[in-house]
């Protein structure tokens, strides 16, 4: 069996292990890492003060070492407080760490008494654990897939809070019961091994929280243009793919159209880059109005975009082109006269992504040639529509 000291320690090094792990994603952007850092910190400090805190004074042991635990427990809370964009109450907690620390020194110095001080310390953590499994329970509205983080981290914070309420019942009432911290009897050592650990699982519960976020904000950076938020060039080939395998599933028509912003060039040389960017996000905001939910705009590069336009024939998708096109031109102040030409194509049986884009690209090559600002089709089809066709 370990010695009580021996716990202390392993969970010690628990907390520098999700120190560690802590450590390397701190530069992800993800918020409450800083406070989760602060908690493996301290729940280390606080375990090696359990353990060898007597060894220099009583006051290591006892007031200081229930202190520094207490704020790591603290911390952890306000970790996941970050995590999920809720008020840490921070002043509330501080006043609580003191008063712990009082009671913990009233208990020691004044009446000594290891019951007492274990109410007060087991009340303290298991609060502590309810605080946590409340702000997990309370974003609940906000729970993406996969849900096992979750339910892990509400199944522990029930347990540490029964635990602790059950350890007071037991101290109250057991004549078994320890006298003293470090007694090193298998009963002693069992629950101090589940109250030592349990600070390092909830830290590990936010890891994996914090992991998912990361996965996600990766996600979201390699799908999405970071000027404009549209979608990527990468993400348009994936979506593309999707919808080509459902369009030879279910016989559903798919379009596309390649749209090409006129003269746009001119714009970063007379009026800086900062406001060929501004103009760049104005056609994104105003095209995402036009656009069905159903409709994927994506950022080709520089100042070509793609709208893949699913259950769509190539008429639907030629009013659609039509309907941006005029948006723009009626928005051409917020656009610096910025106008559209677009090519639109629809899958056919035989094509592949790659030979749809061409032909999209064919069209908006002949909508350029014949003067831009105007919507052109795949270059066997006789319709063309746009201002320079009416003229
Ligand atoms: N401000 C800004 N400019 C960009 C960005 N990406 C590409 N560009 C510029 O966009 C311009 C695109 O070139 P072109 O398509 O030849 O310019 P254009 O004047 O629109 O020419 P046409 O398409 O023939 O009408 C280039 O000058 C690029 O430097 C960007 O993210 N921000």
């Amino acid at each position: 069996m370990l010695s009580t000291k021996e716990i202390f320690l392993i969970a010690s090094l628990l907390c520098f292990v999700t120190f560690l792990v802590l450590f390397s994603f701190r530069e992800q952007g993800v918020r409450g890492i800083s406070q989760m850092l602060l908690a493996s910190v301290l729940g280390m400090a606080g375990n090696i003060l359990y353990a060898y805190g007597r060894e220099l004074s009583p006051v290591f042991a006892y007031e200081i070492a229930n202190a520094v635990y207490a704020s790591a427990s603290a911390s952890a809370l306000f970790g996941y407080r970050h995590l999920f964009r809720r008020p840490p109450h921070m002043r509330a907690w501080a006043v609580a760490i003191a008063l712990l620390t009082v009671l913990i020194a009233w208990f020691h110095y004044v009446v000594d008494s290891f019951l007492a001080r274990t109410l007060v310390a087991s009340l303290f953590q298991a609060a502590v654990a309810a605080g946590i499994g409340f702000t997990v329970l309370h974003a609940r509205a906000e729970w993406r897939r996969p849900y096992y983080p979750k339910i892990f981290i509400l199944s522990m914070c029930l347990l540490i809070s029964a635990g602790h309420l059950l350890r007071i019942m037991r101290q109250l009432v057991s004549a078994a019961a320890p006298a003293s911290l470090l007694e090193p009897s298998s009963g002693n050592v069992l629950v101090l091994a589940a109250g030592a650990f349990a600070l390092p699982v909830l830290i590990l519960g936010g890891l994996l929280i914090a992991h998912r976020r990361i996965v996600l904000m990766a996600e979201h950076a390699a799908n999405h243009d970071f000027l404009t938020g549209a979608f990527s060039r990468r993400a348009f080939f994936d979506i593309g793919g999707r919808e080509q395998a459902r369009t030879a599933r279910t016989g559903q028509p798919v379009s596309l159209m390649l749209v090409d912003l006129d003269n746009f060039k001119p714009i970063n040389d007379a009026q800086g880059h900062d406001a060929g960017d501004r103009v760049l996000q104005r056609f994104v905001e105003l095209a995402q109005q036009e656009l069905r939910s159903i409709d994927c705009l994506c950022r080709m590069g520089g100042d070509e975009f793609a709208v893949l336009m699913p259950e769509t024939d190539l008429n639907g998708a030629m009013a659609l082109a039509n309907r941006i096109r005029h948006r723009m031109e009626s928005s051409a102040d917020l656009l610096c006269g910025v106008t559209l030409s677009i090519g639109v194509a629809s899958l056919r049986e035989e094509d592949s992504l790659q030979t749809l884009v061409k032909r999209a690209d064919l069209a908006l090559y002949a909508a350029k040639g014949k003067g831009r600002n105007q919507v052109q089709v795949e270059e066997n089809q006789v319709q063309s529509w746009g201002e320079a066709e009416a003229a």
